[in-house]
């Protein structure tokens, strides 16, 4: 889909510092899909004309049927609020420095969050926090904060390695204008990278100090534990003394580099480095810790006395920057002149550096980051989607906003610097106290200020906490990718991740904040249907199932439950099929997929559908009876050897004996024994035409089902290698699926 000019920036008196435009073809989008809405009616007419009629089969199925059909409906309509009015942002970063340049921008302070050494590697870690440091951007400005919920001395080496080499990677980044400013990603790809290339003496000193340092680290990595030999060259260490575990230390917190300490914060060329500061909450195994949002609300307390700049970005350790420019694309926006002070947040897109050509995962997620975020921006209230998002530290903070809100950012403020005597010391001390871990009893952190608790998807749910508090919010997806990260490379995994986001959902749709009763009034009402769009993931769970397993097997006995394809009636149902169908592969395309892409994709919302959302489902109804809150499962960033190459050859990794690929293969199967016992039928009895005209919707269901399952079957019985299913699950979900089709054959009689 292209783009034109849209009218709404008035005529430039104030030379805004962004654009909006409406995505072009928007008209043809909204007339299709009223086509969509009034088959999806014709459809209900249908069904309502068959209680007239009494046809029909058994009342049962028969509910479950329009149930089903209703809530896909109803389904469809929520999903519209994010696809009716998309719009795409630009920037313009050069009024932006002609207006505030050097002295006049703002501080920005940038929160890393990272849970585990093991599958989060600490090399992969500080090349995140690099890649942030070396932004395009006054660097005595900016301030990093790497917060460590292992609270690993192997991750905090590393931090130290990667002080030590910031002050020969920041100096090179700005000599050479490097586009690409973290180095491991410039290693790797680095002729593409900058129009003034280094020389190769040059290149090849930075890249034997970055490769030095790598080695270090690995060194360390491999050894499991920091050596006496390095420990003893860092006093910092012996905050390691009293660590007994992850879940079980004190508060650990370094300031490691900091412009009071002038003799080692400053890089080669005697220029000062951004602050640099490692935390490790204090954690006690009797007390809720709240995972990264616990870790996010520790970082915004210790850094408000620390650095306290007004822009907070916060990124994922896995997640980074791409480009140097992102945190001027994203004042562009919050210093807007006429609109900057009602923006609560701007959010860049996730995108990911590790997916392969048709993506067999569907990591990519192109229609939630690259269209639905889009139609929530028409909104202005694209979410916070928990990493590449730089957010108002007053919004964040649990301000509301008001008509009279002041954008202190357009304020020029150098003011801090000198101002305060500060012993770095004290500073320590006094930020430690906020990190401990009974810092928030009694106060209304996680529940009105900061980052919200209460939900796996904290980020969704303190992003619509800030829409509810009056806040608006921006979608900005720059020519160059402003960020890059690491999806996940199994099917466990990403099953996994999209159960943990599908309950997460759940959650918000449930809690107070709920977008669809609370919201009302409060938020506009696209934004309430959007949002319960993705809160109601899990519910579609139910009527996926449904119709992947009752049509199929009605197949068994010959029982049509759709009309048939004589009758009047099959012409909405086509319409509704065929029109989805093309509209979702147009759109896949358009935004830059493949067809087998698309395919791909498909499988995986089945998939997610069917098993994440389900046991989603059933993790937060069993909450409901008392049972404990599920952990958040972090994602694993790295791979094994053997399994890294199968994804290379687009195989899907299985591997595991998981419940979640129990209910995948038991329906794979189920739908493949009901095709073939359709295909015997057709080829046995007499009237095949008439089977297939009675039947046609059905076989068209069930032989879709087992199409897109091809890769479950070679799993279970034609693979060899590791990444195929265990022979245990095969005969599991054979034996569920052979005896569903049985009794139910049986039970025609
Ligand atoms: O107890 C925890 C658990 C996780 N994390 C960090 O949270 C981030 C996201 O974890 P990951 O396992 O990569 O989850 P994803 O599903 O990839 O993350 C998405 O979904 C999460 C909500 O489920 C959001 O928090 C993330 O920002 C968003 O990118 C990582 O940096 C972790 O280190 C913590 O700091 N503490
Ligand atoms: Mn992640």
């Amino acid at each position: 889909m292209g783009v034109n000019r849209s009218d709404d920036d008035g005529d430039d008196e104030l030379e805004s510092l962004f654009e909006t435009k409406k995505a072009r073809g928007i008209f043809i989008y909204r007339v299709f899909a009223v086509s969509l809405f009034v088959a999806i009616c014709f459809v209900y007419a249908y069904r309502f004309n068959q209680i007239l009629t009494g046809e029909g089969t058994t009342r049962w199925t028969w509910l479950g049927l329009v149930a089903a059909e209703l809530w896909f409906g109803l389904y469809w309509v929520l999903g519209q609020a994010f696809r009716w009015n998309l719009v795409f942002r630009n920037t313009f970063k050069n009024k932006l420095s002609q207006r505030y340049e050097e002295s006049k921008l703002p501080e920005v302070d940038m929160f890393v969050c990272t849970a585990d050494p093991d599958i989060e590697p600490p090399i992969m870690v500080i090349n995140t926090v690099l890649s942030l440091m070396a932004y395009d951007y006054p660097s005595h400005k900016l301030s990093v904060y790497l917060s460590d919920d292992a609270a690993s001395d192997l991750t905090f080496y590393a931090l130290l390695e990667a002080s030590l080499f910031a002050k020969h990677w920041l100096p090179f980044c700005k000599r050479f204008k490097l586009e690409q400013p973290s180095p491991a990603a410039y290693f790797h790809n680095h002729t593409l990278l900058t129009s003034s290339p280094p020389n190769a003496h040059e290149f090849k000193n930075i890249k034997k100090l970055y490769h030095d340092m790598k080695k270090r680290i690995e060194d360390q990595t491999k050894l499991g534990r920091i050596s006496r030999e390095e420990r003893s060259k860092h006093s910092e260490f012996s905050q390691w003394d009293s660590y007994s575990s992850r879940r079980d230390h004190d508060t650990i917190l370094q300031i490691i580099l900091h412009k009071k300490d002038p003799l080692s914060s400053k890089d080669e060329d005697g220029n000062y480095l951004p602050t640099l500061v490692y935390l490790a909450r204090e954690k006690r195994p009797q007390h809720r810790h709240n995972f990264k949002a616990g870790a996010m609300n520790s970082l915004l307390r210790v850094s408000s006395v620390i650095s306290n700049a007004k822009i907070v970005l916060n990124v994922d350790c896995d997640m980074y920057s791409n480009s140097s420019e992102s945190v001027r694309d994203a004042l562009c926006f919050l210093m807007d002149e006429e609109k900057g002070h009602e923006i609560g947040f701007v959010q860049f897109p996730q995108k990911f550096d590790n997916i392969i050509k048709h993506d067999i995962y569907g990591s990519t997620l192109l229609s939630l980051i690259d269209v639905e975020m889009s139609g929530a921006d028409g909104y202005d209230g694209p979410l916070y989607i928990g990493t590449c998002c730089f957010h108002r530290r007053d919004a964040l903070s649990g301000m509301k906003f008001s008509v009279g809100y002041k954008n202190d950012l357009l304020k020029s403020d150098d003011q801090r610097d000198n101002s305060i005597e500060v012993n770095l010391q004290e500073l320590e001390v006094k930020s430690k106290a906020l990190a401990s871990c009974t810092y928030e009893e009694n106060t209304l952190w996680g529940k009105e200020m900061g980052v919200i608790y209460g939900s796996l998807v904290e980020d969704v749910m303190t992003g619509l906490c800030i829409h509810l508090k009056g806040w608006k919010s921006v979608y900005y997806s720059p020519p160059r990718k402003a960020f890059y990260g690491v999806a996940p490379t199994t099917l466990l995994q990403a099953l996994v991740q999209h159960k943990r986001w599908a309950e997460g959902e759940l959650q918000i749709l449930l809690s107070k904040n709920s977008p669809a009763f609370y919201g009302h009034g409060r938020i506009n009402l696209a934004l309430q249907m959007g949002y319960s769009y993705f809160n109601c993931w899990a519910i579609t769970s139910l009527s996926k199932l449904y119709y992947s397993i009752i049509p199929s097997l009605y197949l068994l006995r010959g029982i049509p439950l759709f009309p048939k394809m004589s009758s009047l009636w099959f012409i909405p149902f086509a319409y509704v099929i065929v029109g989805e169908s093309v509209h979702c592969l147009l759109e896949f395309v358009l935004f830059g997929g493949t067809i087998q892409g698309w395919w791909n994709d498909l499988r995986m919302v089945l998939y997610k559908g069917t098993s994440s959302y389900l046991f989603a489902l059933i993790d937060n109804i069993s909450k409901l009876f008392g049972l404990p809150d599920s952990p958040f499962t972090v994602t694993a960033k790295t791979m094994e050897e053997d399994v890294s190459e199968r994804y290379e050859k687009q195989v899907m990794e299985f591997g595991a004996d998981s419940p979640l690929f129990t209910v995948l293969a038991t329906l794979a199967l189920l739908n493949l024994f009901c095709l073939l016992g359709i295909l015997k039928e057709l080829v046995i009895g007499e009237d095949w035409f008439g089977t297939c005209e009675k039947m046609s919707l059905q076989i068209l269901l069930c032989g879709f089902l087992v199409l897109i399952n091809i890769p479950i079957y070679q799993g279970l019985f034609l693979r060899k290698d590791k990444g195929r299913l265990p022979s245990s699950l095969a005969i599991k979900s054979t034996t569920l699926a052979l005896s569903t089709c049985i009794v139910f054959y049986m039970l025609k009689e």
